[in-house]
């Protein structure tokens, strides 16, 4: 319930402006600004008595519904939310509080939030309902700017099944099965450069004789600067060079941006009641942190735009990169072709390099789906010293690493939460939904749901995708009982347009990770997920780094 401070202001102004001429009878006459201050404050006073008080706990429509015991008076669940990562709290009560699909919570102020829990429930908010559920105003002021303000990542209803038609032919299989060399060229690219990195710190150890060269490196930079190459050369046909040299410009700037920062969280929090662009405009530190980065991210893509246009022009455009495609199908303006390429750039890299942060961790605690894997990735793959690359069957016919993707995608998707807002009066499984009200997607509630997965919904377990007999179709889904049970990359319209291109990704990153390279935890007592903290945001991941023991292993 957004503070309704325009009304305020016109009423403050009003009658303040007749107080201070004397025009109310029996009301004293006051100066104007004193009498709009004065009338500002006490409206504001009562209208956040209905706000946090009256209307959560007595007149809202959604009473009734289920929901978590243990409010505090004023800021309901909060503690508990802000206290533990994001998304974990949800799935605590998606387990243990019964419920037909819709679960309610009181937020920061008593703020209502409505958890979608089951297959039927979701499918009405992504699918059959979309555009009644939006993305709100201060999600897009907050990271529009970086993200791509008229991308596709935000723009609704119409506009954006009009985008969307556009730039699906970029992302259909048969381009990205294309893209496969790519992914696989850079994927070896990355783990020479780990190799010399590990030799090299090795040495400098000097660990005697015989031993095999190790050494503890953070896996979300490499990860990062993995990733950001790989979008730059199959998203948009420019190699960032992030791999070979780390102080790259464009690899800093996301880095910086996507730090946890102070300042960002506030803005974040006051983004719940002042609108969007009225925070954007601040002069404060974050804000200009980011309009700069989004200054030089805009200008880097729009210098490719013209790059490719000239030599589409040219008649010598045959690369198979995603604006390639994009731009052949003539459908975008520049300046619009800019934004979808900032929400390539920034929702295709730091997600996937998320999944590998996490993999990489998952891994080294289950050493034995580590060795299987490996094993698979020797017997079928080429060696990484030789010169062949890989294709999309051969990594289709990887029954295990595709098991092992699924099942990383699940225990850990990297966007543990996503927002929508009603648009319109609406419902979710015949319970009425007022216009306004906060939906949450949480992927790491549902993508964990004993009700969907079954008892072992919260292990770790690749073999959940593999058949258990022929003609096991319930393993296609991981054993769940819906295919909404997978949140990682969401369903319906607004689902992410780039999942078999993260998929294809992220299978090659890691099987030629794995393939070389033997890892365990370097911090034994992260064994224990709860100690790790986790970075909330846009991905999750953690806030310290991710220092994992890295053995380069000979033969492959
Ligand atoms: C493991 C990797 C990835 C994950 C888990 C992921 C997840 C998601 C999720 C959850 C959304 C929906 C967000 C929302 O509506 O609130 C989304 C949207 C989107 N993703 Fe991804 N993504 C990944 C990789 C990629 C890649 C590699 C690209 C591009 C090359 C990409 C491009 C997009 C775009 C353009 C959208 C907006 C789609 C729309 O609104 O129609 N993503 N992604």
């Amino acid at each position: 319930m957004g503070l309704p401070y325009r009304s305020i202001s016109a009423v403050s102004l009003g009658v303040g402006y007749l107080l201070s001429l004397g025009g109310l009878p029996q009301a004293p006459k006051t100066g104007l600004l004193f009498a709009f201050v004065a009338l500002w404050s006490f409206q504001f006073m009562l209208y956040a008595a209905w706000a946090v008080v009256l209307y959560p706990k007595l007149f809202s429509p959604l009473l009734g519904l289920p929901e978590p015991t243990g409010n505090s008076f004023f800021n309901g669940q909060w503690a508990k939310i802000t206290g533990k990562p994001t998304g974990i709290p949800m799935l605590e009560w998606v387990n243990s509080i019964p419920n037909d699909g819709v679960i309610r919570y009181l937020g920061l102020l008593n703020q209502e939030r409505l958890i979608v829990t089951s297959p039927k429930a979701l499918a009405e908010v992504l699918t059959t309902k979309s555009y009644d559920f939006q993305k709100p105003d201060s999600l897009r002021f907050s990271i529009g700017r970086i993200l791509g303000m008229t991308g596709i990542l935000f723009t609704e209803g119409d506009e954006h099944r009009a985008q969307r038609r556009s730039l699906l032919p970029a992302f259909a299989f048969r381009h990205i099965k294309d893209l496969y060399p790519v992914f696989w060229s850079k994927s070896r690219e990355c783990v020479d450069a780990m190799t010399e990195a590990i030799i090299s710190d090795a040495a400098k150890a000097a660990e005697g004789p015989g031993s095999r060269p190790a050494s503890v490196i953070e896996v979300g930079t490499w990860a990062s600067r993995a990733t950001l190459d790989i979008i730059g050369v199959a998203g948009l046909g420019r190699d960032f060079g992030a791999i070979e040299n780390p102080t790259n410009e464009l690899n800093q700037t996301y880095q910086h941006l996507f730090r946890p920062s102070r300042q960002a969280e506030i803005l974040g929090l006051l983004g719940l009641f002042i609108p969007g662009w009225f925070l954007d405009k601040l002069p404060v530190k974050r804000n200009g942190d980011v309009h700069a980065a989004a200054r030089f991210i805009r200008a880097t893509c729009a210098d490719l735009i013209q790059e490719k246009k000239q030599k589409l022009a040219r008649k010598e455009l045959t690369d198979v990169d995603i604006l390639s495609v994009a731009l052949e199908s003539g459908g975008f303006t520049d300046e619009n072709l800019v934004d979808q390429m900032m929400t390539f750039l920034a929702a295709g890299h730091e997600t996937t390099a998320s999944s590998m942060t996490w993999a990489i961790y998952l891994l080294a605690r289950h050493q034995y789906v580590q060795s299987r894997l490996r094993d698979e990735i020797r017997e079928r793959l080429p060696p990484l010293g030789t010169d062949s690359t890989v294709s999309s069957l051969d990594i289709d016919h990887m029954p295990y690493l595709n098991a092992v993707v699924n099942e990383i995608l699940r225990y850990f998707g990297p966007v543990p939460m996503t927002l929508r807002e009603s648009a319109i009066d609406t419902s979710i499984q015949g319970h009425f939904v007022p216009k306004g009200t906060r939906i949450m997607i949480t992927p790491w509630a549902i993508n964990k749901s004993e009700s969907m997965w079954g008892a072992d919904a919260l292990q770790f377990n690749p073999d959940r995708w593999i058949p258990k007999s022929e003609g096991d179709k319930r393993a296609a889904s991981g054993g769940a009982t819906s295919n909404y049970a997978f949140m990682t990359f969401l369903h319906g319209p607004r689902s992410c347009i780039g999942q078999a291109f993260a998929k294809a990704e992220f299978a090659c990153l890691l099987a030629s990770w794995v393939g070389r390279f033997e890892f365990e935890l370097h911090n034994k007592e992260e064994a224990d997920e709860a100690k790790i903290l986790i970075k909330g945001g846009i991905t999750a991941r953690p806030a310290k780094g991710m220092y994992i023991k890295t053995t380069v292993v000979e033969g492959w």
